[in-house]
C-alpha cells in the first residue's frame, strides 16, 4: 500500500474550535493564535464564520478578526458562509476561501442550519456562484457522514448524496466531517469512498472529531484510502453548539506527531505548533487537549 507523502493540514482551531467556547475570546487573541498558526508553518486556517450571532455569538467579531489579520503570503485564510447574507459580509473581509456547510444528516441540516439538506443547496448554490466569479475558492464541508446525535448511524449513500448535490452546484472540494466522532476506520473509509463517487481523490478531506478515540486511527484509514488533505484543531479545541457531548476535532499536534512519524511531511514545526496551543489553552485557563502536547510539555519541564 501506497501512502501519500506530503498531508496539508487545514487548521480549524480558531473556528470549529473556539466556536463553542462559551467564555467570550477577544478579536486580538484569536488574531494571535492565527498568527502563531501561521508561524508554525500552517499554509491553511479556518478562520471564522459569518453566521447568525444569536446562534454562534463566538464568531461575531468575524470582521474583526479578519480585517486584524497580518497575512503571510502563501497562507490560504478560509471562512464558513452558510448563506448569501454571509457571504455578503465575508466578502468584505476578502478570504482566500469560503466554506459552506451542509449535512448527511436531515435532522442535522434542520438543527444545524434550520433547513432541509434540499434547502440548503438552494441556499448555497448563489453563494458557490457568487464566490467563483470573484476567484474565490470554495469548500464544501459535510457532518455527519458517519453517524448523527439525532439520527444515528449515517449510510455512505447519503454522504455520495450530498457530495453530488455539492459537486451540481460547482463546490470544488468537500471534507468528510465526523462531526461527532463516532467513526471507526472501515466506516470512515466508506464514507470517503462515498464523496470519491463526485470527487477527485485530491479534493476530499478528512475532518474527525476524536470523542471516541478514533481520530488517529480514522485519519491512517484515510490515508489508506489515498487521501492527503486533513482538518484538525490545534490543542484539540472544539465541539459543535449543535453536536451536544462531541468533543475537538483531532489536536493538529498528535496529526503532525503521527504523520512525521510515518515519514510524511507537512510542512509544520511541532515546537512553534505546542506553542500556539499553549497560548490558547492559558488563555482559556486550561491544559492543551493533545496528548502530544502534554508530552512535549513534560519533556521541557523535565
Ligand atoms: C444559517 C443560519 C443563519 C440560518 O438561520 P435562519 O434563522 O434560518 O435564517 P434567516 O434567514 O431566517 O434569518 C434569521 C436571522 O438571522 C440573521 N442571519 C441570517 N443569516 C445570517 C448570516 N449569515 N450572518 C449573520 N446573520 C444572519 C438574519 O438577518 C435574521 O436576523 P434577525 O432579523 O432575527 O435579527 C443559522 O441557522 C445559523 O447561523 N446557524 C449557525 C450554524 C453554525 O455556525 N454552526 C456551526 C458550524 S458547522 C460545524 O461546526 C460543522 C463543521 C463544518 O465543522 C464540520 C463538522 O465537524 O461536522
Amino acid at each position: 500500500m501506497q501512502l501519500p507523502t506530503r498531508v496539508k493540514i487545514i487548521d480549524v482551531g480558531p473556528r470549529d474550535g473556539l466556536q463553542n467556547e462559551k467564555q467570550p475570546v477577544p478579536a486580538q487573541v484569536k488574531v494571535e493564535l492565527v498568527q502563531r498558526l501561521q508561524g508554525a508553518g500552517l499554509a491553511e486556517i479556518e478562520v471564522t464564520s459569518y453566521v447568525s450571532p444569536k446562534w454562534v455569538p463566538q464568531m461575531a467579531d468575524n470582521h474583526a478578526v479578519m480585517q486584524a489579520l497580518p497575512r503571510q503570503d502563501g497562507v490560504r485564510y478560509s471562512v464558513l458562509t452558510p448563506n448569501l447574507k454571509g457571504y455578503e459580509a465575508a466578502v468584505q473581509d476578502r478570504p482566500d476561501e469560503i466554506v459552506v456547510f451542509g449535512a448527511a444528516s436531515e435532522a442535522f441540516s434542520q438543527k444545524n442550519i434550520n433547513c432541509s439538506i434540499a434547502e440548503s443547496i438552494v441556499r448555497f448554490a448563489p453563494v458557490v456562484e457568487a464566490a467563483r466569479a470573484a476567484g474565490i475558492a470554495v469548500r464544501g464541508a459535510m457532518s455527519c457522514t458517519v453517524g448523527c446525535p439525532y439520527e444515528g448511524e449515517i449510510a455512505p449513500e447519503r454522504v455520495a448524496y450530498l457530495a453530488g448535490l455539492m459537486k451540481d452546484i460547482g463546490v470544488e472540494r468537500v471534507d468528510v466531517a465526523d462531526t461527532i466522532g463516532v467513526g471507526t476506520p472501515r466506516k470512515v473509509q466508506r464514507a470517503i469512498e462515498a464523496a470519491l463517487q463526485h470527487y477527485a481523490l485530491d479534493s476530499v478531506s478528512g475532518h474527525f472529531h476524536d470523542t471516541y478515540g478514533q481520530a488517529l486511527a480514522n485519519t491512517l484509514a484515510a490515508l489508506e484510502v489515498g487521501v492527503w488533505n486533513f482538518q484538525s484543531s490545534v490543542a484539540g479545541l472544539g465541539g459543535c453548539p449543535y453536536a451536544r457531548g462531541a468533543t475537538g476535532n483531532v489536536a493538529t499536534e498528535d496529526l503532525v506527531f503521527m504523520l512525521h512519524g510515518m515519514g510524511i511531511g507537512t510542512g509544520i514545526d511541532l515546537d512553534q505548533l505546542v506553542d500556539a496551543g499553549v497560548f490558547i489553552s492559558d488563555f482559556l485557563g486550561r491544559k492543551p487537549n493533545s496528548r502530544v502536547a502534554t508530552a512535549l510539555l513534560n519533556k521541557r519541564a523535565g
